[in-house]
């Protein structure tokens, strides 16, 4: 599973103070599936090693396989030169069983990763999109629990691993513990939490880690090159490049220095780099793709296509061809 967090004080002081009201892969191998014990009376040291590193191997790439991690899917998706599609959508909007089947879909179309927000009632990085979905999803109910089944039930249907997004405040309410086991338990293989600056990330990353969870960490075009390495050096899954300094929304154009982002990521970091923010539709998912980006994230544009459809099913209809659109384009 996986872990997305705003890893920068920068980021995240230039996402809350932007906020509008109004408007390599590593597989973890936790302790239980690491059965290393070598049979030493039967193997000299050095084939005992060699036995147990492709055994390690073995085990690493079942562990990768069952969880679906996120860096697997990103070194998949490079070796198969193939730019990875990226959807984000708000659990429970417009209910929780449409959430599912638009997950199907998204899946279907062949979305990479999805990443699944839960809905919080100040969402200080979110522009009106995800707000107005956010406060629908909270009006009818929904708990972090609701969200929990949610996953459950399409992770169980899906290939494509699902990335929980949430402020870290459920995340308290619930024990980072306690999150992470039930998250991982209901078949989530991430989470990105855009409030937490990078300095708190080792020990969020620590519990994540036990519980064989990534931590996707996010930079900004403001955040300072030397803590833009040291996010891309930390950040696992891939790294999250925010295109703006501002909220998120679909807009009308990507800002070309998004190119000059990607090329100075590039320098420091071979892990897996993704854009997002402000993709409204194939025009800017291709120009992050010629920019050489590594993965295209959308989320408000399939936000309003989902939940401002008049019904669900419309809704259903406009998300999955604006999602085939953007597959189409990448
Ligand atoms: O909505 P946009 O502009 O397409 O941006 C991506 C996005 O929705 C998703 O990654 C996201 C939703 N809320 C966030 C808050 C912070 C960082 C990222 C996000």
């Amino acid at each position: 599973m996986a872990l997305a967090l705003a890893a920068s004080p920068t980021a995240a002081a230039q996402l809350a103070g932007s906020n509008n009201r109004s408007n390599n892969q590593r597989v973890f191998i936790s302790s239980a599936t690491a059965p290393l014990r070598c049979p030493q009376p039967l193997l000299p040291s050095r084939l005992c090693r060699a036995a147990a590193c492709r055994r390690l191997e073995v085990v690493a790439m079942a562990a990768a396989t069952q969880t679906k991690s996120v860096s697997g899917t990103m070194d998949e998706c490079r070796k198969q030169g193939r730019t990875a599609l990226i959807p984000f959508l708000v659990a429970c909007d417009p209910d929780a069983g449409t959430t599912v089947k638009a997950l199907q879909k998204l899946d279907e179309i062949g979305a990479d990763i999805i990443e699944l927000g839960v809905p919080y009632s100040d969402p200080l990085a979110d522009g009106p999109t995800i707000q107005a979905a956010a406060t629908r999803a909270l009006q009818q109910g929904t708990t972090l629990d609701k969200v929990l089944a949610v996953v459950k039930k399409a992770s169980a249907t899906i290939k494509a691993p699902i990335v929980m997004f949430t402020y870290y405040n459920p995340i308290m309410a619930r024990g980072l513990d306690k999150f992470c086991r039930q998250a991982k338990e209901a078949g989530a293989s991430g989470l990105l939490v855009p409030d937490i600056p990078l300095e708190e990330t080792p020990s969020i990353r620590q519990v994540a880690e036990q519980h064989g969870m990534e931590l996707v960490l996010l930079t900004t075009p403001t955040t300072p090159q030397e803590r833009m390495n040291r996010i891309a050096h930390s950040s696992q899954g891939f790294v999250y490049l925010v295109s703006v300094t501002g909220v998120t929304g679909a807009r009308v154009s990507m800002e070309s220095r998004v190119e000059g982002l990607i090329k100075q990521l590039r320098e420091v970091t071979d892990k897996a780099v993704c854009v997002g923010f402000g993709v409204s539709g194939p025009e800017q998912a291709a120009q992050i793709k010629a920019w050489g980006a590594d993965g295209v994230i959308c989320g408000s544009a399939l936000v309003r296509a989902l939940g401002e459809s008049g019904s669900p099913e419309e809704g259903l209809k406009q998300m999955t061809a604006l999602a085939a659109s953007l597959r189409a384009a990448i």
